[in-house]
C-alpha cells in the first residue's frame, strides 16, 4: 500500500499565494516529526490557494484515500493539518516549542513577503512585520549556530538557514524601500540595510545567482547603474554555467537598457515602436479597446490624414493589422485605440487579452522588482499604413470618384474601419457623402461601438444610416422588437439598403 504523504501544490497561483512558506513549515516539522512531504502540480483550486493533498490517508473503513485541504495561509492552519494528518496515522504531535517558534519566524516572513497585490501602505506594515520576524528567526539561528539552543541542528544546515533568512531580510528592505519611493522618506537607509543583507548572504554563499540578482535590483533601483550592471554580469555569467538561460537573456537585456540609459519609449518619428497602455476598456466578453499613448506626439505629421489607415502590430516575428478606432489627430497627439478581438487560440489578439494597463504594470514593478519596462503593459506597432484612398476611389489607377453614395458591410472588430469611413462621410469631412452600414453582430450583446455609430449618425443630418443585423437571433418576433429585420442574409441588405445609385457611376459596396 503506498504511503500516506502530503503533496503541496506549487503552482502558479499557490505559490503566489504562499506555498513556498507551507512547504518551509514542512520541512522544519518534518525534522522532529514523522512527516512525508512533496510538491505537486495544480490541484484545480486555484484561488483557494495554498493547497496540499492528503495522499493515501487510512480510512477507518474501506480503502485510503485523498484528502484535499485548502487556504493554508497561516502557520496555524499549517499546524492543523499537520496534526490531522499524523492522529489519522495513529502517530503523535510533539514538537519542542522551539521548534514551532524556529518555523513560525521564518514562514510568517515568507507569507508576508509573497502577499499580493502590492499595496503601498499595506506593503509597509507587511514587510516591517517581515523584518521583524526575519530579525528574531536571524538571531535564534545564531543561537543554535553558537549552541546556547535547546535545538541540535546541523551546523552546515544552519548556515544555509542564515543564507536563506539574510536574503528574505534583504528582499523585505528591497520591497519597504520600493513602498517608500515615492514618499519623502529618505530611502537611502532602507537601501543600505538591503545591501547589506545581500552582501552577507553572498559571504555565505558567494555563487548564488539569487542573491547577486536581488542586490543589483536594489542597485539599479536607486540609480547606482555600474554597479547593479557588475551585480547582473556576474549573476548572468554564473546562470549560463548553471544552465538557466531564458532567465540570463531577460537579464542580458535589462543590462543592455541600463547600459543605453534606461527608458524603452521609442519615438522614431513615423509613430512606430513601443507604445503604452494607458487605459483598457471592455466592450464585450472577448472584445476590448485598448488605449495606447505614446510618451510625446509622433514627429513627423499623419501620412493619410484624409484616407482609411491601420497599423500593424508586432510581437516575436508576427505581424497583424488593426484598425484603429481613434482619428488623425488622436494619433498626431501621440493617442491610438484598437478595438480587439481576442481569440482564444488567437497568437496576437491572445496577447492583447494578457495586456496590462500602465498603472498596474507600475504596482506590479514595485512588487516585482522588474521595472516598468519589462512588465506587459507595451504594444510595438508600425507607422500608420495605407488600407484605402479616400475621398476618391480608383480602378486600375485611375480615379472614379467622388462617392456621392458608399455601401458598408461589416462584422466584429470589422466596425473599426467603417467607423473611420463613416466618419469621413459627415459633411464637411473628406468625403461628405450619404452612407449605409449594414453592420452584423451575432446578438445585442456582442454589437461593438454602438455609441460611436449613433454619435455619427446623430452628427451626420440624416447623411448616414446604420442597419444592425443580429444573426443569432432567430426569434422573428424579438428581432422585430430589435427592430432588426435581417437574419445574416446580406441579399436583403442589398435589395433594401443599397444606396442611392450615383446619377452616372456604377454603385460600389465595398
Ligand atoms: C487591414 C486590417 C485591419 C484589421 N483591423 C482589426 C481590428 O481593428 N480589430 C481586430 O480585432 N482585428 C482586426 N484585424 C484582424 C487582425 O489583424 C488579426 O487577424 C486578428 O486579431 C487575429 O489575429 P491572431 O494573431 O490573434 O489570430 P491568428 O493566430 O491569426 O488566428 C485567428 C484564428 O484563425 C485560426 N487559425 C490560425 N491559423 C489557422 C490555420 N492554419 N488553419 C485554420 N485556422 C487557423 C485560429 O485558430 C484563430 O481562431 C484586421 C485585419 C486587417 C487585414
Amino acid at each position: 500500500m503506498p504511503a500516506a504523504m502530503i503533496s503541496v501544490c506549487s503552482h502558479g497561483s499557490c505559490m503566489s499565494q504562499g506555498s513556498a512558506a507551507l512547504l518551509s513549515d514542512l520541512e522544519d516539522l518534518s525534522e522532529v516529526l514523522p512527516l512525508k512531504f512533496s510538491q505537486r502540480g495544480c490541484l484545480g483550486l486555484c484561488g483557494q490557494g495554498p493547497n496540499s493533498l492528503l495522499e493515501n490517508m487510512p480510512a477507518k473503513a474501506g480503502k485510503p484515500g485523498n484528502q484535499a485541504v485548502n487556504r493554508l495561509d497561516s502557520f496555524s492552519k499549517v499546524l492543523a493539518m499537520v496534526k490531522k494528518f499524523l492522529r489519522a496515522q495513529g502517530a503523535e504531535f510533539a514538537v519542542p516549542e522551539e521548534v514551532l517558534t524556529r518555523a513560525r519566524f521564518k514562514s510568517d516572513a515568507m507569507r508576508l513577503l509573497s502577499k499580493s497585490p502590492f499595496r503601498p501602505q499595506h506593503t509597509l506594515d507587511d514587510m516591517q512585520g517581515a523584518i521583524e520576524s526575519l530579525s528574531k528567526a536571524l538571531d535564534m539561528e545564531d543561537r543554535l549556530i553558537h549552541g546556547s539552543g535547546a535545538i541540535t541542528t546541523d551546523r552546515h544546515l544552519s548556515r544555509s538557514r542564515v543564507f536563506d533568512l539574510l536574503l528574505l531580510r534583504g528582499k523585505a528592505w528591497g520591497r519597504l524601500c520600493l513602498a517608500k519611493l515615492n514618499s519623502d522618506t529618505d530611502v537611502e537607509a532602507l537601501v543600505t540595510a538591503a545591501l547589506h543583507d545581500f552582501g552577507r548572504a553572498l559571504l555565505e554563499k558567494p555563487r548564488s545567482f539569487e542573491a547577486l540578482v536581488e542586490a543589483a535590483h536594489i542597485y539599479a533601483f536607486s540609480g547606482q547603474t555600474t554597479r547593479a550592471v557588475e551585480f547582473y554580469e556576474k549573476a548572468i555569467d554564473l546562470m549560463k554555467t548553471s544552465g538557466t538561460t531564458h532567465e540570463s537573456a531577460r537579464l542580458q537585456r535589462r543590462v543592455e537598457r541600463l547600459k543605453a540609459g534606461g527608458s524603452i519609449e521609442v519615438d522614431t518619428g513615423d509613430g512606430s515602436g513601443l507604445w503604452k497602455v494607458e487605459e483598457i476598456t471592455g466592450v464585450t466578453a472577448d472584445t476590448c479597446v485598448y488605449h495606447l499613448r505614446l510618451g510625446r506626439s509622433p514627429g513627423n505629421p499623419h501620412p493619410y490624414p484624409e484616407s482609411a489607415w491601420h497599423i500593424q502590430v508586432f510581437l516575436g516575428s508576427t505581424v497583424r493589422e488593426y484598425t484603429p478606432i481613434s482619428s488623425v489627430s488622436d494619433w498626431e497627439d501621440g493617442s491610438l485605440d484598437l478595438l480587439v478581438k481576442t481569440y482564444p487560440d488567437g497568437t496576437v489578439s491572445r496577447f492583447f487579452g494578457t495586456l496590462r494597463t500602465v498603472q498596474e504594470a507600475r504596482d506590479l514593478a514595485l512588487q516585482n522588482y522588474a521595472p516598468l519596462e519589462e512588465q506587459n503593459c507595451w504594444v510595438r506597432v508600425s507607422a500608420p499604413l495605407l488600407t484605402l484612398q479616400l475621398p476618391s476611389f480608383s480602378e486600375g489607377g485611375k480615379i472614379v470618384g467622388p462617392v456621392e453614395d458608399l455601401g458598408i458591410i461589416a462584422g466584429g472588430t470589422g466596425i473599426a474601419p467603417a467607423l473611420q469611413i463613416l466618419s469621413e462621410c459627415l459633411p464637411g469631412k473628406s468625403l461628405n457623402c450619404r452612407a449605409v452600414l449594414l453592420y452584423s453582430s451575432r446578438s445585442l450583446q456582442d454589437i461593438l461601438m454602438l455609441d460611436e455609430l449613433r454619435a455619427i449618425q446623430e452628427a451626420s443630418a440624416g447623411q448616414v444610416r446604420v442597419v444592425h443585423t443580429l444573426t443569432a437571433v432567430k426569434d422573428v418576433l424579438q428581432r422585430l422588437q430589435t427592430r432588426c429585420y435581417f437574419s445574416g442574409r446580406h441579399g436583403h441588405f442589398l435589395e433594401d439598403h443599397r444606396p442611392d445609385p450615383p446619377q452616372e457611376l456604377t454603385p460600389r459596396v465595398t
